[in-house]
C-alpha cells in the first residue's frame, strides 16, 4: 500500500491545472446509460472513481474506452446487464446511480446499496421514493434493491425532496429525463455538479429548467441522443489548492478554477487574512507573511460552505491566530482528521458535530492515518504547513479523488512524494 512522504514548511509558488469535477464525472457517466449512441465526456478527471465506475458500466455492457488526453467515451448501444453487484457498488457513492437510468430504459435493475465514504449513514431513502414517485415499484432484499418501472416505462412526476440531498437531485434527473411527461423536482440541491448534469442531459435532448435553483422541470423523452459534453472544474479541487497554499504560504494561480463556485469559502478565506481573487481562466491565491486568523464556519448545502471542504478548512486553521469553531451539519460523522491532525501538535476538541480549534504557532511533522477521501488531504496541507517529516499512510482514499496530486503539488515547489510502502515482516 502507497503513502504519502512530505517534507513540510516549502512555500508553494507557480501555477496549478484544476482537473474536472469528480462529483460530476461519475453521474455524467451514469447518463451513458440514457443512449445507444456514444457519449464524449471531456475534461475527465483520471482517478480511481472514474476507473471504477467505467468497471460498473462495462458489466453492463457499455463499451468505455478512454481517449487522447482527458476524454472519455461511453457507449451504450446495447445494455447486456441490468444487475450492479455488491462488489462493484460498495466502494462508492456515485455507482449507485446506475439504478434510474436502468430501470428507465430497460424496466428493471437490481443494484447493490452502495459505499462511499464513512462520514455518516447515508441511507438511500429519498433516492427510492423519488423514483417511487415516477412510478418504479422497489424492493429491498439482502442488501440489494430491486426496481420495476410500470408497463409502459416511468412517468413523470412530482419529487418533493425533505433535504436538498444532491445525490437524489441527480438521480432523480436521470431516471426523469427517459421518463414519460414532466417531472418537477422541488427543494433540489443547487449544487454546479447538478448544472452540470443539467446542461448534458439538455444536450442528449431532454428538455431540464431550473437547475441551480431549487425547482427543476424536466420533461423527458422517449429517446435521448450521444453529445460531446467538458466537465465542469472540481469545486472541491480548487477549494483543496487554494487552502494548501494559504496552509504553507506562496502564491498560485489555480487554472480552469471557476470562481463562482467557491464564494462562501473565498468569504472565509478573506476573513481569514488570505488573498484570493478571480484572474483569466482561474483564481490567485496568496499568502505571504502573517499567519492567518481564526474564523468560524458551518457546512451547508450549496451556495454554503461545502462540506467537502470542511477537513481541509480545519488543517489551515489549526495555525491560525484565535480559535475558530466548526460546525458539521451535512455528515453526522465527517471529523475523522481531528484526531490525527492533533498527531501533528494541533488543538482541536470535538464535540458532536462541533469542532474547536485553538490555533497553534506551529505544527509538526508525525505518521498519521487517511480516513477517507477529503480528510485525507486535509492531512496532506497540515504536512505542507508543518515543520519535518509527515507520513500519510493508506491513501488510496486519496487516489479515488484527487488526479496527480503529487505532481501538481511538487510543481509548485512542495518536497513531496509517493513511496510503495515495505511489506510486512
Ligand atoms: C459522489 C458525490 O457526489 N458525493 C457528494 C454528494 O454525496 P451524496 O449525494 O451522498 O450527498 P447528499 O446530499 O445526498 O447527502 C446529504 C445528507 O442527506 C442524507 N441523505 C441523502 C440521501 C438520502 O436518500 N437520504 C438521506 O438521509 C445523507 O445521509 C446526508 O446526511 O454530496 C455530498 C454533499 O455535498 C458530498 O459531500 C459528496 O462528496
Ligand atoms: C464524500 C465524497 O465522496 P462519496 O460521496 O463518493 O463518498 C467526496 O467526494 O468527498
Amino acid at each position: 500500500m502507497d503513502r504519502i512522504v512530505i517534507q513540510g514548511g516549502a512555500r508553494l509558488n507557480g501555477r496549478i491545472a484544476i482537473s474536472g469535477a469528480k462529483n460530476s464525472a461519475l453521474k455524467l457517466m451514469a447518463a451513458a446509460l440514457l443512449t445507444d449512441e456514444p457519449l464524449i465526456l471531456t475534461n475527465m478527471p483520471r482517478l480511481a472513481d472514474s476507473r471504477f465506475m467505467g468497471h460498473l458500466l462495462a458489466r453492463l455492457g457499455l463499451r468505455v474506452e478512454e481517449g487522447p488526453g482527458a476524454q472519455m467515451q461511453l457507449h451504450a448501444d446495447e445494455i447486456t446487464d441490468t444487475f450492479a453487484p455488491y462488489d462493484l457498488v460498495r466502494k462508492m457513492r456515485a455507482t449507485f446511480n446506475v439504478l434510474g437510468p436502468l430501470v428507465a430504459r430497460e424496466g428493471r435493475a437490481r443494484v447493490s446499496l452502495p459505499g462511499g465514504c464513512a462520514i455518516g449513514a447515508r441511507p438511500v431513502d429519498l433516492h427510492l421514493k423519488a423514483l417511487e414517485t415516477l412510478g418504479a415499484q422497489i424492493t429491498l432484499e439482502e442488501g440489494y434493491v430491486d426496481a420495476r418501472a410500470p408497463a409502459g416505462g416511468l412517468v413523470g412526476g412530482e419529487v418533493d425532496l425533505p433535504f436538498a440531498s444532491v445525490g437524489a437531485t441527480e438521480h432523480t434527473m436521470l431516471a426523469a429525463a427517459l421518463a414519460r411527461g414532466e417531472t418537477v423536482i422541488e427543494n433540489a440541491a443547487r449544487e454546479p455538479e447538478i448544472a452540470d448534469l443539467a446542461a448534458c442531459l439538455t444536450a442528449m435532448g431532454a428538455e431540464v429548467e431550473g437547475a441551480g435553483s431549487s425547482t427543476i422541470r424536466i420533461q423527458g423523452r422517449e429517446r435521448l441522443k450521444g453529445v460531446t459534453h467538458a466537465v465542469v472544474g472540481d469545486r472541491i479541487e480548487t477549494a483543496t489548492y487554494a487552502l494548501a497554499v494559504a496552509a504553507a504560504g506562496g502564491d498560485v494561480v489555480l487554472d480552469g478554477a471557476v470562481w463562482a463556485h467557491n464564494k462562501a469559502l473565498w468569504n472565509a478565506m478573506n476573513e481569514a487574512g488570505v488573498t484570493v481573487q478571480p484572474v483569466e481562466g482561474g483564481v490567485r491565491v496568496e499568502r505571504n507573511g502573517a499567519r492567518v486568523k481564526g474564523v468560524d464556519i458551518e457546512t451547508q448545502p450549496y451556495p454554503g460552505f461545502p462540506t467537502d471542504a470542511q477537513a481541509q478548512f480545519m488543517a489551515l486553521m489549526t495555525t491560525a491566530e484565535g480559535t475558530s469553531v466548526i460546525r458539521e451539519t451535512i455528515f453526522e460523522n465527517r471529523f475523522m482528521h481531528a484526531p490525527e491532525l492533533t498527531r501533528l501538535g494541533a488543538d482541536i476538541s470535538v464535540n458532536g458535530n462541533e469542532a474547536v480549534v485553538r490555533g497553534v504557532p506551529r505544527l509538526k511533522g508525525a505518521p498519521v492515518m487517511a480516513t477517507d477521501l477529503r480528510a485525507s488531504v486535509s492531512l496532506v496541507i497540515a504536512g505542507l504547513a508543518a515543520e519535518g517529516e509527515t507520513v500519510v499512510n493508506r491513501v488510496y482514499h486519496l487516489d479515488r479523488g484527487f488526479e496527480r496530486l503529487e505532481a501538481k503539488l511538487s510543481g509548485c515547489g512542495a518536497r513531496i512524494e509517493r513511496q510503495s510502502e515495505p511489506a510486512e515482516s
